[in-house]
Parts: C-alpha cells; sequence; structure tokens
C-alpha cells in the first residue's frame, strides 16, 4: 500500500469503506465485513452510519456550518453560545459548569494544564502578570516562566505534543529522540486479579502508590519546581486497561487539595457512557468535583470542563485558530439523543455484564492463555498470559471477523460503540474462545 510513502502511514491496518460500514460492522477495501469492537480508537459512539448522525450531515440547515469553519473564540456563529450552554447543561460532570471545546483529546489535556499553570502562578503572585512577568516570560526565563511541574502516572497516556508526550509512560516508541520537561511520575496500582482474592494486597498497593504521590509533591516543592496539577486517567487505557478503586481517586484528590495542585482527570478514552457511566469518575462518589475533567473521543470534540477559579481572567490566554468544530457540536447533539431516547447507557451496563461474564468463563477454561479480565462497562480487557502471542490472537480474532484492541504489553482491550449488545458479544466471545483452542 502505497499510502505509508506520502502520509506516514506504517500504523495503517486496513482501509475502510465508510459507505458500507454499519452500526457495529465495520466493512474493508476488499468488502470484508467485521464486527468492530475497537471502534476507531474508542472513539464511535454510535457505530458507522447511523441515522441520526447521517440527518445531521444532510439537514441542509447545517450546510453553511458545515462550509465555513468559524474561529470560534473570535467570530463565533451567532447560535454557538446557545448550544454550548445547552451541551453543558446537558452533560457536564456534576458541580462544574465551565466548558472549553478543542479540537482532540491532547489539545485537551494541553489546554487543562496551562490553565492550572495561570491558577498556580496567578494565586502565587496574587493577581495579574507583572511588567517583570511579561519580560521574563519572552525570555523563557523565570518568573513569567515558572519552572512548575505535573505530576502524572506511570503507565499513563495523555497525548503527544510535547506537555502530554512528558506526561505519557505508556510505550518508548511515542517518546524517543523527543525532548521531554523534567516533570515526576508516580507509580499507578497494578491490581491482582480476581479482585476478590487480593483486596488487601491492592488496597496496599493504592496505598504505596498515594504515598509515592505524597512524597513527590513535597520533595518537587522543596526543590522550586511546586507540582501544579496531577493528571491521571480512570482507567489507564493505552499503558494497558489499569485500574484503581474509588478509594484511590478519593484520596488522590484529597492529596490535590492539601497540596493546592490542580486535579485533572483525563476522560479522553472513558467519556460518555462505555464504562456503564457517563463520565467515569462518577464511580467515585468524590466530595466535590475534579478540577478539569477532559474528553474527546466518544464525544466527537475535544474538550474540557473546569471550575469557575480555573478559568482565565483575562483573554488571549487560551486560544487558536478554531477552539472546537460546531459541525462536531451538532454531532454530539445527536449522541447525546440517542443515548437517551434508547437508553444506551443501560444498553451499555448490560452488554458489558455480559461479555465481563463470557471473558470470565473463558480465562476459566484457558487460564494457560489468558486471565485478569475486568471491566466496567464494555469498558473490558483481558491479558494474554504470553505477551508473545497477543498480535497473534488480536490478528486471527481480526481474520475470523471480529476487530478488537490491544494495549499495554498483553491486553486485549473492547472499546465496542453504545449500540453494541449482547448478542455481539457472543459473537465476540465465541470468536476469540475458538481463536484460543487453536494457539
Ligand atoms: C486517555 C487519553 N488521553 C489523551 C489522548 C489523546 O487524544 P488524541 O489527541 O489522540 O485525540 C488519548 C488518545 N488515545 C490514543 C490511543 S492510540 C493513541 C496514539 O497516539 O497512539 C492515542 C487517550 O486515550
Amino acid at each position: 500500500m502505497g499510502v505509508h510513502r506520502r502520509q506516514n502511514g506504517y500504523t495503517v491496518n486496513f482501509c475502510v469503506d465508510s459507505h458500507n460500514s454499519l452500526g457495529n460492522y465495520v466493512v474493508d477495501a476488499d468488502g470484508n465485513r467485521m464486527l468492530d469492537t475497537f471502534c476507531q480508537i474508542s472513539s464511535l459512539p454510535l457505530g458507522y452510519n447511523h441515522p441520526d448522525l447521517l440527518a445531521v450531515a444532510r439537514d441542509p440547515n447545517n450546510a453553511s456550518v458545515l462550509a465555513a469553519r468559524p474561529a470560534l473564540a473570535m467570530y463565533p456563529n451567532m447560535d454557538y453560545p446557545e448550544k454550548l450552554e445547552n451541551l453543558i447543561q446537558a452533560i457536564a460532570p456534576r458541580g462544574l459548569k465551565h466548558m472549553t471545546t478543542m479540537m482532540c483529546g491532547t489539545c485537551s489535556n494541553e489546554n487543562a494544564i496551562k490553565q492550572a499553570f495561570i491558577r498556580y502562578r496567578s494565586r502565587e503572585r496574587g493577581g495579574n502578570p507583572t511588567e517583570e512577568d511579561l519580560s521574563s516570560s519572552m525570555l523563557n526565563e523565570g518568573p513569567g516562566s515558572p519552572s512548575y511541574s505535573v505530576l502524572s502516572f506511570d503507565g499513563a497516556f495523555h497525548g503527544r505534543t510535547f506537555a502530554c508526550l512528558s506526561l505519557s509512560h505508556s510505550k518508548a516508541i511515542h517518546k524517543v529522540d523527543i525532548p521531554a520537561m523534567n516533570w515526576p511520575f508516580a507509580p499507578f496500582p497494578r491490581f491482582k486479579y480476581p479482585l476478590k482474592e487480593f483486596e488487601k494486597e491492592n488496597r496496599a498497593d493504592e496505598d504505596r502508590c498515594l504515598a509515592k504521590v505524597r512524597e513527590i509533591i513535597a520533595e518537587k516543592k522543596s526543590t522550586g519546581s511546586p507540582v501544579a496539577a496531577v493528571i491521571i486517567e480512570p482507567i489507564q487505557a493505552e499503558g494497558g486497561d489499569y485500574h484503581a478503586s474509588p478509594y484511590f481517586f478519593r484520596n488522590l484528590q484529597q492529596i490535590c487539595k492539601e497540596t493546592e495542585s490542580a486535579f485533572i482527570v483525563d476522560e479522553v478514552q472513558t467519556c460518555c457512557g462505555a464504562t456503564g457511566y457517563f463520565w467515569a469518575h462518577e464511580a467515585w462518589d468524590l466530595p466535590e468535583p475534579p478540577d478539569f475533567v477532559t474528553f474527546s473521543k466518544k464525544l466527537i470534540s475535544g474538550g474540557y470542563f473546569f471550575k469557575e477559579e480555573y478559568g482565565p481572567k483575562l483573554g488571549a490566554r487560551i486560544f487558536n485558530t478554531w477552539m472546537g468544530d460546531p459541525p462536531k457540536v451538532l454531532m454530539m447533539e445527536a449522541v447525546l439523543d440517542v443515548i437517551r431516547r434508547e437508553g444506551l447507557l443501560d444498553l451499555t451496563r448490560t452488554s458489558g455484564a455480559h461479555l465481563m461474564a463470557g471473558l470470565e468463563d473463558i480465562q476459566a477454561k484457558y487460564p494457560q492463555h489468558v486471565r485478569n479480565a475486568r471491566g466496567p462497562g464494555t469498558f473490558c480487557a483481558i491479558d494474554v498470559v504470553d505477551s508473545g502471542v497477543l498480535a497473534k490472537v488480536a490478528s486471527n480474532v481480526r481474520d475470523k471477523g471480529v476487530l478488537l484492541g490491544t494495549c499495554g504489553t498483553n491486553s486485549l482491550r473492547f472499546r465496542p460503540a453504545l449500540i453494541f449488545q449482547p448478542h455481539h458479544a457472543d459473537i465476540l466471545l465465541d470468536t476469540l474462545e475458538s481463536t484460543l483452542q487453536e494457539l
């Protein structure tokens, strides 16, 4: 395929026939139809060619929105403010009411982090930038360019631009050859399964990680690069679908509160229902909202919610040409309408429970091949015992007509659309089992 010579197509698996792909099924350029349980890296909320989304694209009233992309921070379409307000009302995490749209997950994380830095510095300085701040920032020197840091976690993935890449620790090939910020990262819990059997050990591991977070924040403060923000995924997806408990996240938020570090929850991959909650962090029952919640993928547009005190107090601080994309907001509106109308959160919980039960059956039958089945919702994964067969299992399952994802070194991961039903899970499970039988 010549595409890789001109468009860095080394990672292309196959080209999609976008006209004939439908619902949970993707069709490739050769006409092969596959059950898609990976859905464009977990970014298709309603699968392919959903009639409600096609209707948005075909609606002549939307033509002008598609035809000219506005610089939203300067010349928003006149109906855009109301659309954003409606969106915030519809999906804002409990306690958050400020939101900025962005282009993608990375862009959302980058700008959330910048807002955290601005707030940290403004609080430290006691107001707006001084002349010294402004002039020194032009030289990339303090105090205008402060030596703050952001704490992330081993196994994290937050994006591939400079700051987010420095925060990411999932694959070396993402990072090699690129300078990194000297920012710290703490260990993320590594649960032993089954959870019921290892409650004590897993809680001890979470406490170990929390103690390390405290230690790192104290150390960075004492060496003049205080941690202005902590960023974490509800489930470390690219790193290998690593989970932690609500206890861990509630304690992490408490540490952020005590140290005045912003608590940023990166929901780019977990948002919009796949875990059975609209926002994965709802499961944590936090005493107060996170300071930031970033999103993208299944919500079609990138963006982030944030607490009022983190909002920029001056113009032109958080800015880029487009600041989002109105047609994506039209699509988001349609997606949210379908989720509500068809009860897709309940369906995801039902299909997810069915999928998990099937994965647990399979790991009981083939303990020599797979283990650590884990959810929640349809945001499921199972590990192959021998990492050397991970790619082979995934490609054999695909050749039998089911597309799934992999992550980390050993994990098969499932990221189906919200329209995924129990009978689709049966197809996936039967195909996985027959593939394991052939190993
Ligand atoms: C938790 C989390 N945070 C941020 C990002 C970055 O989002 P995008 O910039 O790719 O939209 C992602 C993107 N996920 C992703 C999957 S493969 C990949 C890559 O760059 O290889 C990126 C994410 O999962």
